[in-house]
């Protein structure tokens, strides 16, 4: 049976990076679907650090449906249930505190939750998830502590996130453990303020020509 472990790991593998995006108006999230599609990014985060960000999450869910919609910044469990109902399909936290990864082991979508250390990331293999996320990736350590942790975690994977961009990608994806990054570059909020889905499809295009290494 498919654990949502394997899901998560199909995910993970379905385009090099994963647009992290904030969104301020809801109105917007169809159009950025697209243009994130049509590029070839078919996971898009949409974090939850605006009132919008469960209208977008619900929107795009039912409007564009090829798109894997990930909630991001899930700080409490109160908000599991709130974006399994919009329709996301896994979650992301940016750190996971012990009572709040044993809520998420219970989630109905597949969960990548996220670590700064070695300690953090053992803990969560200890609660059972095996895909997590790294962040903030370039302040903790970069692409050096996720080639130094391939040894002694040898069943993890990471998406790094945090202070990556088109030009540093390239050294994470090169990794046997990451499968792809995540970031904001691709969907600047100016432009997303200014409807700007041409840029955001061209950087876009750019994100989606990298290439994980065989
Ligand atoms: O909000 C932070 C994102 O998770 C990563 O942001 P960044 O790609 O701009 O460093
Ligand atoms: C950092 C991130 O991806 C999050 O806020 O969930």
């Amino acid at each position: 049976m498919k654990t949502k472990t394997d899901t998560l790991r199909a995910y993970a593998r379905l385009a090099p990076v994963i647009p992290v995006v904030t969104i301020d108006d809801a109105r917007a999230s169809i159009d950025l679907a697209h243009a994130l599609l049509g590029a070839g990014l078919s996971v898009i985060e949409i974090t939850l650090r605006t009132p919008q960000a469960l209208d977008a999450i619900s929107a795009i869910a039912k409007a564009v449906p090829d798109a894997v919609i990930a909630a991001g910044t899930v700080l409490h469990e109160s908000q599991i249930r709130e974006v399994v109902d919009a329709g996301a399909k896994f979650i992301v936290t940016p750190g996971t505190p012990v009572r709040l990864a044993e809520h998420l082991r219970e989630a109905a979508i597949p969960v990548m939750p996220g670590c700064a250390t070695v300690s953090e990331a053992m803990t969560l293999a200890s609660l059972g998830f095996e895909v997590l996320k790294f962040f903030p990736a370039a302040a903790s350590g970069g692409a050096a502590w996720l080639k130094s942790v391939q040894g002694p975690l040898p069943k993890l994977s990471f998406c790094p996130t945090g202070g990556i961009d088109l030009a540093s990608a390239p050294s994470y994806l090169s990794l046997a453990n990451v499968p792809c990054v995540g970031g904001t570059w691709i969907a600047p909020q100016e432009a997303l303020k200014n409807g700007d889905f041409a840029r955001i499809g061209r950087l876009a295009a750019e994100a989606s020509a990298l290439r994980k290494a065989a």
